[in-house]
């Protein structure tokens, strides 16, 4: 991964104030939306703003990201046509089934990155095959379709949606994709979004899709490394350094074994922060 990808804010493209709000705002990516969040009705209008917002420009280092109506519909390939001539670093497909449906919409974007939803249950099945996409930047879960095609009740700590999310955090990793989770609808509620950070923390995503500006100052914290994190793996590296000079192949810290592979992860964590601090910099 070369940039954070801690938070990435849906903002309806048909919403002006959210479009210009967005600059200012401590997002690592905005998703701009163009589906699920602008209605019929306002949907070409909405297509003509953001082209416009986008010219302006003004985002800074944030990830520019448009998500675009899935292509069957009556919006979708203009949606696509018009992304490819905006200023922007990515196209989002909603509800991707299969690697033919990254096919088709490489074939009107040119050479911009693609992402993919992972929200449908045969997108899960093709998680693998929609990962090795060779045009895939990386994958959003829409946790929201999912629960509505598989039919599961909500539930405090997600379980009925773990092999969903679970097999797409594989997939993403197995071909070196960006992953991540899906959104947390109650905007207001902090505490029950914490949870939800961190559960998405632990399992391995690079970070969390939101919906009201209020989630980012905890999604940014939970997703990049914590102080502690960062102690550790300074004092893994050196230690490591230190056996290795001595011709030893093990450290140990804390009481416990520090190999090449945990300095791989350490190296990561430090990379991250950098990259983090690079960004908020900038
Ligand atoms: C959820 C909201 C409708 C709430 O909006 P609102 O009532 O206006 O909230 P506030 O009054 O608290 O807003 C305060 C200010 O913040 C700005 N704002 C609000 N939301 C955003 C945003 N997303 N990006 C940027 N700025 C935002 C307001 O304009 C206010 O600013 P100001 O007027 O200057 O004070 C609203 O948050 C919203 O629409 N959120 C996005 C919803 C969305 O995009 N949904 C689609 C994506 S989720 C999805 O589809 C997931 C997936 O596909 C799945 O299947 O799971
Ligand atoms: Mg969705």
């Amino acid at each position: 991964m070369t940039r954070p990808y801690r938070s990435a804010l849906y903002i309806p493209a048909s919403r002006s104030r959210a479009l210009a709000k967005a600059r200012t705002l401590q997002t690592d990516a905005i998703l701009f939306d163009l589906e699920d969040a602008v209605v019929p009705s306002e949907k070409v209008a909405a297509r003509a703003a953001l082209a416009e917002a986008l010219a302006e420009g003004g985002y800074g280092p944030r990830a520019r990201i448009v998500r675009i109506n899935a292509l069957e519909t009556e919006w979708g390939r203009d949606d696509a046509l018009a992304v490819a001539d905006m200023d922007c670093d990515g196209v989002l497909l909603p509800k991707v089934n299969g690697p033919a449906d990254l096919d088709a919409l490489a074939e009107l974007v040119g050479d911009l990155p693609i992402w993919a939803m992972m929200e449908t249950p045969l997108g899960v099945l093709n998680a693998a095959s929609i990962c090795a996409h060779p045009r895939l930047a990386g994958i959003v879960l829409g946790t929201n379709d999912l629960a509505k095609d598989l039919g599961t009740r909500s539930s405090q700590f997600r379980e009925p949606l773990l092999f969903a999310l679970q097999t797409c955090l594989v997939a993403a990793r197995a071909y070196g994709r960006v992953a991540l989770d899906g959104v947390y609808n109650a905007f207001r509620d902090m505490e029950g979004l914490a949870h939800e950070c961190a559960q998405g923390r632990d399992m391995g995503f690079d970070g969390k899709s939101l919906i009201h500006p209020d989630q980012l100052e905890l999604a940014n914290a939970a997703f990049a490394p914590s102080a502690d994190e960062i102690d550790l793996a300074e004092r893994q590296i050196a230690a490591f350094a230190e056996a290795e000079a001595k011709g030893e192949g093990v450290a140990v810290v804390d009481g416990k074994i520090v190999e090449n592979l945990h300095i791989v992860t350490a190296k990561a964590t430090l990379a991250k922060r950098d990259a983090i601090e690079e960004l908020e910099g900038a």
